[in-house]
């Protein structure tokens, strides 16, 4: 294990940011993580882990690094991750005494990773894992909105009660529009310790069936091992420990199918943050190159207003004034009913949006020339508005 420092000039991003999910605890999803990062590094790529689940953080402990042992500053005052078995890492664990556990209100939670994705000295990073808390709740749903996310991997054992809790998490984030990267089975069978062979003792297929059913891809199954629980223990990963075991052949298939899987969007680069005077942080345009989702490939805003080009090569400006009253927060909409609370009439003729920025990978947010700047609008919703007759108010 080594504590090296990184670059420490602003990153470009990660190539993929990957969230690994569960809807409940103890399924093994932080193993899972572990595992996968490891295969990843071993395959050649940069690989960082961000240990999300808060309440509970253990990666640190099964990748050998010491919880307690705060990390390094670089000179610019980025926190320089920790680095074990080719993975960089930070968790909370680095943060908080062991002895305390972290009580911490759900928009801090949400502060401390932001601030974990972006205020760390990571580098150039090809992949990047997000260990999220378990379950389905509100700090879940704001992480998935809050990061440029490729997509999101759902582990689940093969139990009954476990896979409906998995199908909750899978619904939960296609309400987000953070794509489904696929459903892990983990505990599937059991590896005898003597033998290595895999018998199914328990159920088995269900992962496979719930990926059926929604139509997202089965990654596959990962055998009951109890080399895991010894593994997680040493903090020598099973990968690096028991290379030849099944479960971590089944790792390494996982981690070569999302490594290499066809996540990419193809929209404009995300996240960015673009003030509209200046032009800086404003997107760079990317071709359209097909397909039917709501992706942007391009923005630009002039006199008539903002215009988006779609990734399946669909373009169309939306008058900034529609914009500004169509803004889909609280304060202009009401939010059981969806009526327009805004009076159109206060409106003024030249408002303009000012800045403008993604927000996760489904939306953006817009700053008017009026000083509101509370609106989400979907990419969903600004394809509606496209197609819609400009309003006549
Ligand atoms: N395939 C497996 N075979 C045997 N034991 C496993 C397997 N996967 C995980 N475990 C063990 O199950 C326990 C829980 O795993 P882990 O901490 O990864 O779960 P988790 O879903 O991240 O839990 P939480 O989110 O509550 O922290 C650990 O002791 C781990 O070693």
């Amino acid at each position: 294990m080594t504590t090296q420092p990184h670059s420490t000039s602003a990153p470009a991003g990660p190539r993929r940011m990957i969230a690994v999910s569960s809807g409940k605890g103890g399924v093994g999803k932080s193993t899972v993580t572990v595992n996968l990062a490891v295969a990843m590094a071993r395959a050649g790529l940069r690989v960082g882990i961000v240990d999300a689940d808060i309440y509970g953080p253990s990666i640190p402990g099964m990748l050998g690094i010491p919880g307690n042992a705060p990390p390094a500053m670089g000179p610019d005052r980025r926190v320089i991750p920790s680095e074990a078995h080719g993975v960089r890492v930070i968790s909370m664990a680095m943060l908080t005494d062991d002895d305390q556990p972290s009580i911490l209100r759900g928009p801090m939670v949400t502060k401390y990773l932001r601030m974990f994705v972006s205020q760390v000295a990571w580098g150039e990073l090809d992949v990047l894992l997000l260990d999220l808390p378990p379950g389905t709740g509100d700090i879940q749903l704001t992480l998935a909105q809050s990061f440029p996310l490729t997509g999101a991997v759902v582990v689940s054992t093969p139990q009954d009660v476990s896979l409906k809790i998995a199908r909750r998490g899978l619904r939960m984030m296609e309400q987000v529009q953070v794509p489904i990267l696929g459903v892990i089975e983990n505990m599937s069978g059991f590896t005898c310790p003597s033998c290595g062979e895999v018998s199914h003792i328990f159920h088995q297929g269900g992962g496979a069936a719930i990926a059926t059913e929604l139509g997202v891809p089965f990654l596959g199954k990962v055998p009951l091992d109890p080399a895991i629980v010894d593994s997680g223990d040493e903090g020598i990963p099973l990968i690096v420990g028991h290379p030849d075991s099944a479960a971590a052949q089944a790792y390494c298939r996982i981690a070569a199918a999302l490594a290499g899987g066809p996540a990419e969007t193809g929209g404009v680069a995300l996240p960015f943050d673009w003030t509209v005077a200046t032009g800086i942080g404003k997107p760079a345009p990317v071709p359209a190159t097909g397909g039917a989702q709501d992706i942007p490939c391009a923005m630009d805003i002039d006199a008539a207003g903002l215009e988006i080009l779609w990734v399946d090569g669909e373009s169309r400006i939306i008058p900034a004034r529609d914009l500004r009253i169509a803004c889909p927060c609280a304060a202009c909409r009401d939010e059981v009913t969806g009526a327009r609370l805004l009076d159109p009439e206060m409106v003024s003729l030249a408002v303009a949006p000012t800045r403008i920025w993604s927000v996760g990978n489904y939306a953006i947010g817009m700053a008017f020339s009026d000083g509101h700047a509370s609106g989400i609008y979907t990419f969903k919703t600004l394809r509606q508005m496209q197609g819609a007759e400009t309003e006549d108010v």
